[in-house]
């Protein structure tokens, strides 16, 4: 099994720093007495191909890494830099274009529209940027297959087994080669086989294509295949 070789990334910037970076990353999270610091300083970086592995207990701050990382929460103080582009000093619609462009997420909750099929959840994303065309198709149609579901491909999400909906979440987060891949432990819905053939992809994703993977996990065999485990703690990641 292999994943066709197109590739959508951003070109590195003239200071070469593609990948991810974090840098001093805090967030606090409600207010007043109910005020939580669900980031204290993080500073992470992940290089093109690297495969990183993120573990520690519930409420530690995750997933909240995952929101900042990805653009979908703005942190309270500290830059997140995404193939190259400063996400943090982006407006709101800029930093849009640029989590679609650049940013894959696997996410628990697979986050698939109701009423699209499986090969049109993966087309959407190409559609909507005006790139929709027969190599993309193909390249779908070869992510469906590796992630198993080529039986699948004109199913809707609520004819799918959790485990499907979450293979489905991954073919389309690696449709656009990211140039950044976020994967909040994928494997939960999914049995052992299945599991290890999602990671396998993954991994694979991340070496061929150059992307920068971030991966929250309790699994020590993801933590093997992981370059690097980081552990947080309270908000901090060490
Ligand atoms: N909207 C919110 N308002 C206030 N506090 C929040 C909010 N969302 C999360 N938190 C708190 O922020 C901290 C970090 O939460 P986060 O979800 O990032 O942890 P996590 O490590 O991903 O946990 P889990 O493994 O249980 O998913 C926790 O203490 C949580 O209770």
């Amino acid at each position: 099994m292999t994943t066709p070789s197109t590739d959508h990334r951003a070109t590195p910037d003239a200071t070469g720093s593609d990948g991810l970076r974090l840098h001093e990353v805090s967030l606090t999270l409600g207010d007043g007495d109910t005020a939580v610091i669900a980031l204290d300083h993080v500073g992470l970086t992940v290089a093109p191909g690297e495969f990183v592995a993120v573990v520690g207990p519930s409420g530690s701050g995750k997933s909240s890494l995952l929101a900042v990382a990805g653009g979908l929460q703005r942190p309270t103080s500290g830059t997140v830099r995404v193939a190259g582009a400063e996400l943090t000093a982006l407006s709101d619609k800029e930093r849009t274009a640029a989590r679609r462009r650049h940013i894959g997420f696997v996410f628990q909750q697979s986050n698939l529209l109701a009423s699209l099929t499986v090969r049109e959840q993966l087309l959407l994303p190409l559609h909507i940027d005006g790139r929709l065309d027969a190599a993309a198709r193909t390249r779908a149609d070869a992510l469906i297959e590796a992630v198993g579901l080529a039986h699948r491909a004109g199913s809707r999400p609520h004819q799918l087994s959790g485990g499907e909906r979450q293979r489905a979440g991954l073919a389309r987060a690696l449709m656009t080669s990211p140039a950044v891949l976020l994967v909040d432990e994928p494997t939960s819905a999914l049995d052992r086989e299945r599991s290890a053939e999602a990671v396998r992809l993954i991994a694979e994703q991340t070496r061929r294509h150059g992307t920068a993977t971030v991966m929250v996990t309790h699994d020590t065999a993801i933590m093997d295949a992981a370059d690097r485990v980081h552990e947080m703690v309270d908000g901090r990641l060490s």
